[in-house]
């Protein structure tokens, strides 16, 4: 479709590619969802992991524990192009979207109080030596952190506060808080349930089917991917990885075995790089092949006023959630663009960070309110949205940005209400396709007669999402910091590309 002159932020987008032949691994966990010893919630957490490698081909591994996940992508992966931002977001979304959908399955008799989120970073793993590392890092951490959480919450519960445990225990290695379990609570921790000591693997693994037998009765058999989710004390060791035929294959073998982790390699897996301080951030997400989405869920062509509201109303979550740092948002179709302030330390501005909460937590509310807009038809599978992160060094830039936008909304919604208005009168959709070719929109509007001013406004205009005026002075005042202060979240069609309604809102991207 039609340019505008506006296109030249696009260049200010980065390029996040994860070279070959570095093995892309995505590691999430949640913001504040696990309560100790709940096995409820791992076995939630696995399943989702469980649709995840169901969902890609291309993810052949995942292991997870406590509350968090690490996806391996297979090394020959292609996969959005191998960009990080991309993999991420749409790895982290899907997952939130399962969370809240298998919810009720795992808790049928407790409420999801609040749409869950989960950060993450994308690992670049330089080989397989590195992913072995990984592995034992993680398997490492699992253990001691639950011979930790153990320890901790029994204590709590025999009644020392959460500080006092905390002190009780600090310092303590494994045989300490081992020996502390058997000798003050009777437990002895090998006991346990494996699925908290050692973690869980989702693996593909092959199967073999015999689909039929020929004339002389040799069986003709067919392999097939099937996933197990296994519990193995040493997913690092030779013993356990070189018996998957799936993971020799897709991520190679391991050669020697590693008994310590490499702490250089560490840093390499904690690394997450920042986005550049003093710029506008903008964080724009968008449906995944919602084409494919708003056709099974029947949405109103071209513009169906529940999905538009149900966007609305999870953008509306977001600014109240990164209020601190989200000063406003626009919104069109399936897509929604972030503005977080100049200023903003959000996750010291991790970019991988910042991406992926804002659209998980936009996917989980997304999830948990579809119901409220779309109460007579039921969400068929897990909607996923991908994310991105570009930073505008000034406010005209931003604006700009915001005028690409809304023109976009402009030509895409004048382009819509032509080619439905087509098919409404008899033409296929290849002929109508055809005739919108290369023509001025503006003259096919008139000539078929389409009130185009009269469409509602929000189809027009799209949504832009930010904070009322208050007097900040008067309720600061009153209720110190918080969110409140900073006036009530709306929703409004507005022109942006203009000036009136910057300088009628002067605070907004005032620094
Ligand atoms: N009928 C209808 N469809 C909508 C509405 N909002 C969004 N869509 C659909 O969502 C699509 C969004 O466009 P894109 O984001 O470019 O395409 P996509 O299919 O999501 O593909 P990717 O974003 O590349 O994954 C539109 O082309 C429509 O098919 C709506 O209100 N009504
Ligand atoms: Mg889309
Ligand atoms: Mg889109």
């Amino acid at each position: 479709m039609a340019n505008s002159k506006y296109e030249y932020v696009k260049c200010f987008e980065v390029e996040d590619e994860v070279m070959f032949p570095n093995i892309i691994l995505v590691w999430i966990n949640a913001c504040k969802i696990h309560k100790p010893f709940d096995i409820n919630t791992l076995k939630l957490m696995n399943s989702c992991a469980v649709e995840v490698l169901e969902e890609y081909a291309d993810v052949v591994l995942a292991y997870g524990f406590s509350d968090e996940y690490t996806f391996a992508f297979k090394k020959s992966s292609k996969f959005y192009e191998r960009r990080a931002s991309k993999v991420l977001s749409i790895i982290t979304s899907f997952f939130s979207s399962v969370f809240v959908r298998k919810w009720d399955d795992f808790f049928p008799h407790k409420e999801l109080q609040c749409p869950p989120s989960f950060h993450g970073r994308v690992i670049a793993c330089a080989s397989t030596e590195a992913l072995q590392t990984y592995l034992l890092w993680r398997q490492n951490v699992c253990h001691l952190s639950n011979q930790h959480e153990q320890c901790f919450w029994r204590l709590v519960e025999r009644g020392m506060n959460e500080k006092e445990a905390c002190d009780f225990i600090k310092g303590f290695d494994k045989s300490h808080l081992n020996n502390l379990l058997f000798d003050e609570f009777n437990v002895n921790y090998n006991t346990l349930e494996p699925i908290l000591r050692q973690g869980s693997c989702v693996l593909k693994t092959v199967i073999e089917d015999i689909v039929k037998y020929t004339d002389n009765g040799a069986p003709v058999k067919r392999h097939r991917r099937k996933i197990n989710t296994v519990h193995s004390k040493k997913i690092a060791s030779k013993k356990f990885w070189n018996e998957q035929i799936v993971l020799l294959k897709e991520l190679g073998g391991f050669v020697e075995e590693i008994n310590n982790v490499i702490p250089e390699y560490v840093r390499s897996f904690e690394f997450d790089s920042k986005l550049m301080p003093s710029t506008w951030i903008v964080v724009r997400i968008d449906g995944c092949h919602f084409h494919r989405f708003s056709e099974i869920h029947e949405f109103v062509k071209p513009n169906d006023d529940r999905a538009l509201n149900l966007m609305n109303s999870c953008a509306v979550a977001v600014l109240e959630k990164f209020w601190e740092d989200i000063v406003f948002a626009y919104g069109v179709s399936d897509e929604y663009s972030f503005i977080l302030k100049k200023s903003s330390n959000l996750y010291q501005r991790r970019a991988n960070k910042i991406v992926s909460a804002i659209v998980s937590f936009f996917t989980s509310t997304y999830v948990l309110r579809w119901k409220d807009f779309f109460p007579q038809s039921e969400l068929k599978y897990p909607p996923s949205f991908d994310g991105r992160a570009v930073c505008y060094p000034s406010t005209e830039i931003l604006r700009d940005y915001l005028a690409w936008r809304q023109v976009d909304c402009h030509i895409n919604n004048q382009y819509n209400s032509c080619f439905w208005k087509l098919v409404a009168s008899g033409k296929s959709k290849r002929e109508a396709q055809n005739s919108l070719k290369g023509g001025q929109l503006q003259k096919k509007i008139e000539e078929l007669a389409i009130d185009y001013n009269k469409l509602p406004v929000m189809y027009r205009q799209g949504s832009s999402v930010y904070r009322d005026k208050v007097d900040n002075f008067l309720i600061l005042r009153e209720n110190g910091k918080s969110s409140e202060s900073f006036g009530k979240v709306i929703v409004g069609h507005i022109d942006i590309i203009g000036s009136t309604f910057w300088m009628e809102h002067p605070n907004i991207l005032d620094e």
